[in-house]
C-alpha cells in the first residue's frame, strides 16, 4: 500500500531527541515509548467503527466502537519490547503476539528464534512494532511468518527507516502499510542505519555494544 512518513510536530521533535549520541537508557526508553504511541494513534486513524448501544445514565444510548476483533500488537524481539507500553497506552485491549528475531551481523539475514501468535490470526489486523527498519530482512520474515499463520492484514510500526528497508517490504509485501517516524540516507557497510539511532536493542535494554 504505502509508506507513511508521520510529519507531527511531536514525534519529528521526539525523533530528534533520540538521536543524540549519549542519551541515556533512560531517555531513549522513554522516547521509544512516546513515540510508539503516537504512531499507533496515527495509524489506527481509519479504524472501522460500528454503534452499539449501551445503557447510559439517562438511559440507552448510541456509542461508537471500534470493530472486528482485538487488534494483535506484533513485538520484534528484542528492540519491539521497547514501543510495545506506549502502543498499548493506545489500544489497551490489544492481543500480543511475539516473533523473536536476531540479524546476524555478518550476513545480515534475520534468524528467526522465538514465534508465539494469538488466535484467529484471520480475523485480526496485525501491528509490527520494531524501531528500526534497516535492510528490511526482519520484517519481511515477520509478515512472512504472519502470513502463513492467516493474517492478511498486517501494519509496520517503526521509528526510523532505511530507504532500502522500505523498498524490499514494498516488494515482498505491497499490501502491508508503513508507519515511520524517520527516513534516513542509507545503510552503511555494517547494515546500520544513517544517520539513524545506532543500535536501538542496545540502548533499550543497556547492552551497550562493545
Ligand atoms: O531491517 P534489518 O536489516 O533486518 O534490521 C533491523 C532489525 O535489527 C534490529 O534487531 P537485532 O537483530 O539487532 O536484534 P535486537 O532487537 O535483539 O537487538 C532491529 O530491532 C530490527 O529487528
Ligand atoms: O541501524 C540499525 C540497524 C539495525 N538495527 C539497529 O538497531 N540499528
Ligand atoms: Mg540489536
Amino acid at each position: 500500500m504505502a509508506t507513511h512518513l508521520v510529519t507531527h510536530p511531536l514525534v519529528q521533535h521526539k525523533v530528534g531527541l533520540l538521536r543524540e549520541a549519549d542519551i541515556s537508557t533512560k531517555k531513549f526508553r522513554e522516547l521509544t515509548n512516546e513515540i510508539g504511541r503516537l504512531l499507533a494513534y496515527e495509524a489506527s486513524k481509519d479504524f472501522a467503527l460500528e454503534t452499539v448501544t449501551i445503557d447510559g445514565w439517562c438511559g440507552p444510548v448510541n456509542i461508537q466502537q471500534i470493530k472486528g476483533k482485538k487488534v494483535t500488537v506484533v513485538p520484534i524481539l528484542r528492540a519491539g519490547i521497547g514501543m510495545l507500553d506506549g502502543v498499548l497506552d493506545m489500544i489497551p485491549s490489544a492481543k500480543i503476539s511475539v516473533v523473536g528475531l536476531s540479524r546476524n551481523e555478518e550476513t545480515l539475514q534475520p534468524e528467526p528464534y522465538f514465534e508465539k501468535f494469538v488466535g484467529d490470526l484471520d480475523e485480526r489486523m496485525a501491528l509490527i512494532i520494531d524501531p528500526m527498519l534497516a535492510t528490511g530482512g526482519s520484517m519481511v520474515a515477520t509478515i512472512d511468518m504472519l502470513k502463513r499463520a492467516g493474517c492478511k492484514n498486517v501494519r509496520a510500526l517503526v521509528l526510523v527507516a532505511a530507504p532500502e528497508g522500505i523498498r524490499t517490504v514494498e516488494t515482498a509485501h505491497p499490501d502491508v502499510d508503513i508507519f515511520t517516524a524517520a527516513v534516513d540516507s542509507h545503510l552503511n557497510e555494517q547494515g546500520y542505519i544513517i544517520p539513524g539511532l545506532g543500535d536501538a536493542g542496545d540502548k533499550i535494554f543497556g547492552t551497550k555494544h562493545q
